[in-house]
């Protein structure tokens, strides 16, 4: 699986540049961490700093991000690539969730820096890594980095105690933790129909498709930053426009996500899901399809896997689709 990120491509936020941290970064890293106001808050950070520990840890970085491990990155302004603080993940994978860290030199606080960086790694984060939680913590007495997490969606989970090198022991910490759906946007869902009763859902048509390639593999595609369930796995396809059939908006799907062209008659109707999400009730039809013109190809951008449906499981997907890869699994 795709799971790491070798050559970490910068991510951008409105005003910053979330990047790798690079040798020359060291002294200014060394300026701003070396400070009281800084280290104090931060528990694996020794104070005072030493001036080759800035070197050391930014050449730790770049073996941890290519290993898939931690991705600790620089906050740079966008303008002049002047390095304002750091951000960071440090990742569990066998607990499927992630660290968030970050701090930011005390000459650039009040600008908003923190939620700004630490909100677009944690979206990015959970759109891109085999994780499916995040977690951080915040001194008791640091009220402003605990607004820091609530502000960009995390919930306080309870307390705790940890170890801080700049305290010389265990300090009291407030635990917070975030999933997908406390990043997401919220779920488009389509206006309720005029006949609906008031409390219930709208029901939203999906139309989805198992490609299944001459190894008999699946094609899954990853749902990018920004949607809904970003990060989750899930087979080609869209909702059905008015006045469309499934199949129709399954060739337009196909057309725009992947550059196919699919006729009606190779689409074979398999198996429905149906699932009450919190917006809307989700009915998708399921169809299979081993024959298609051109080349698959991410005309969005979104990353795509040809999947063993014996490895399906190892996919997280949107919670409809599991009775779907339980049947596939059998089927196939
Ligand atoms: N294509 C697809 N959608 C799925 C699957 N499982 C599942 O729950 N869905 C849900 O069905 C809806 C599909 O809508 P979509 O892909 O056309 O639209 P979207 O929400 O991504 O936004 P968009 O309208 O901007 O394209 C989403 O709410 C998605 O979470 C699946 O396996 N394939």
């Amino acid at each position: 699986m795709p799971d790491s990120v070798t050559a970490f491509a910068p991510l951008a936020t409105e005003r910053f540049l979330l990047r790798p941290l690079r040798a020359e970064d060291a002294a200014e890293l060394h300026r701003l961490v070396n400070d009281w106001e800084v280290a104090k808050t931060l528990a694996r950070v020794p104070f005072p700093y030493p001036r080759d520990l800035a070197d050391e840890w930014i050449g730790s970085t770049a073996e941890r991000v290519a290993a898939g491990e931690a991705y600790h990155l620089a906050i740079a302004r966008r303008e002049d690539d002047v390095l304002v603080g750091c951000v960071g993940l440090t990742l569990d994978v066998a607990a499927r969730s992630a660290e968030l860290g970050y701090w930011v030199g005390r000459r650039h606080w009040g600008q908003g820096i923190a939620p700004e960086a630490a909100g677009r790694l944690s979206r990015w984060a959970l759109a891109n890594l085999n994780i499916d939680r995040l977690t951080a913590s915040a001194l008791t007495d640091n009220a402003r980095s605990a607004a820091v997490l609530t502000r960009i969606g995390f919930r306080e989970t309870g307390a705790g105690a940890q170890d801080f090198l700049s305290r010389g022991g265990a300090m009291p910490v407030r635990l917070f933790e975030a999933g997908r759906a406390d990043f997401a946007p919220p779920p488009a869902a389509p206006a309720a129909a005029p006949e609906a009763a008031a409390d219930s859902k709208p029901i939203l048509l999906v139309a989805a498709v198992g490609l299944i390639d001459a190894d008999n593999r699946v094609l899954l595609a990853r749902r990018p930053e920004g949607k809904p369930l970003a990060g989750l796995w899930e087979f080609p396809g869209g909702k059905v426009h008015p006045g469309e059939t499934p199949e129709r908006a399954l060739i337009r799907e196909l057309k725009e996500e992947l550059g196919i062209d699919v006729t009606e008659a190779c689409l074979a109707p398999f198996a429905f899901a149906s699932h009450g999400y919190e917006a809307f009730h989700l009915l998708m039809p399921l169809y299979l399809c081993r024959r298609w013109q051109g080349q698959v190809t991410a005309m969005e951008g979104q990353t795509l896997a040809w999947v063993r449906p014996m490895r399906l499981a190892d996919y997280a997907m949107p919670p409809a689709d599991r009775p779907l890869v339980a049947l596939l699994r059998d089927f196939l």
